[in-house]
């Protein structure tokens, strides 16, 4: 499997061609030509400094590429702004928690929800806004086991908690595309694997593409497999497609020996 296809018609949920970007004289994210299908979770690893945040920060608007072009379902968002990409269904989690540490859980998630619902809602109707806002805040919390915990700040949970409900702020707004850039680290496997489950089952057609240096969690969860190295791409296929190419395997093995 090679990432050189055309733009349309294809399943793909979010296409780049040919994007590269430099910082100075040096290029972060080389040519880079990728198709990520409708629905699929696709695992986005490389050594330190391959270009993955890079990659995710051109998708999202963050970073403007020098080259190349972002298609996302089907139309050209190269030139949107951020903001513009978060409306169409454009989602990403960060490294760093996003969400009120002051405000509970339940508010933090439904406020997310409230910001989807947007301004096509009807105005005038906004006891019942808010109230369906908050049940998808307490149906995402029960789904992941955390209703007990969702009326206390959000500060006042553990470390892994807070992971978990900054995943369930991305999830209340109902992403197309959810490109999560480590969600998982400084959870255990269980909670890791309880995670992703209900990423993927609270919308199956949302794509998700998923950065993560546990190579174990993206090896188990992941249908498919990207690889960036020196900002290019170097190999996209199936976990056992990936396992078995040597160019990865002495990427990993040059650059990262913990790896
Ligand atoms: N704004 C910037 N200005 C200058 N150099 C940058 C900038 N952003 C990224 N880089 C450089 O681009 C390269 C790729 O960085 P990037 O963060 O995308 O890699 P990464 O694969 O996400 O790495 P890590 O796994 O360590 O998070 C690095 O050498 C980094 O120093």
């Amino acid at each position: 499997m090679t990432g050189h296809t055309s733009i349309e018609p294809t399943g793909a949920g979010l296409s780049l061609h040919g994007v590269r970007k430099s910082f100075g004289s040096y290029t972060a994210v080389d040519d880079v030509t990728l198709d990520v299908l409708q629905g699929e979770l696709l695992g986005l690893i490389g050594p330190n400094g391959a270009g993955k945040t890079t990659l995710f920060n051109i998708v999202t608007g963050f970073v403007r590429p020098d080259v190349g072009r972002v298609v996302f379902e089907g139309a050209d968002v190269t030139r949107l702004k951020p903001d513009q990409r978060v409306r169409r269904g454009l989602v990403r989690t960060f490294q760093k928690s996003m969400v009120f540490p002051e405000l509970s859980a339940e508010e933090n998630i439904a406020m997310a929800a409230r910001a989807r619902q947007g301004s096509g809602y009807a105005w005038w109707r906004p006891a019942e806004r808010a109230a369906e806002a908050l049940a998808e805040g307490s149906r995402l919390l029960r789904a992941i086991g955390l209703e007990r915990r969702g009326a206390l700040p959000v500060g006042a949970l553990s470390h892994g908690e807070q992971r978990m409900v900054d995943i369930l702020v991305s999830l209340a707004l109902r992403p197309r595309l959810l490109l999560m850039d480590e969600p998982t680290a400084g959870l255990t496997r269980e909670e890791t694997a309880r995670v992703m489950d209900l990423v993927r089952a609270h919308d199956r057609s949302t794509t998700v593409v998923l950065i993560a240096h546990d190579l174990d969690v993206v090896f188990s969860l992941c249908e498919r497999i990207a690889v960036l190295n020196l900002g290019a791409l170097l190999a996209v296929g199936s976990p056992e497609e990936i396992r078995a190419n040597p160019e990865v395997r002495t990427a990993y093995l040059g650059s990262h020996r913990e790896h």
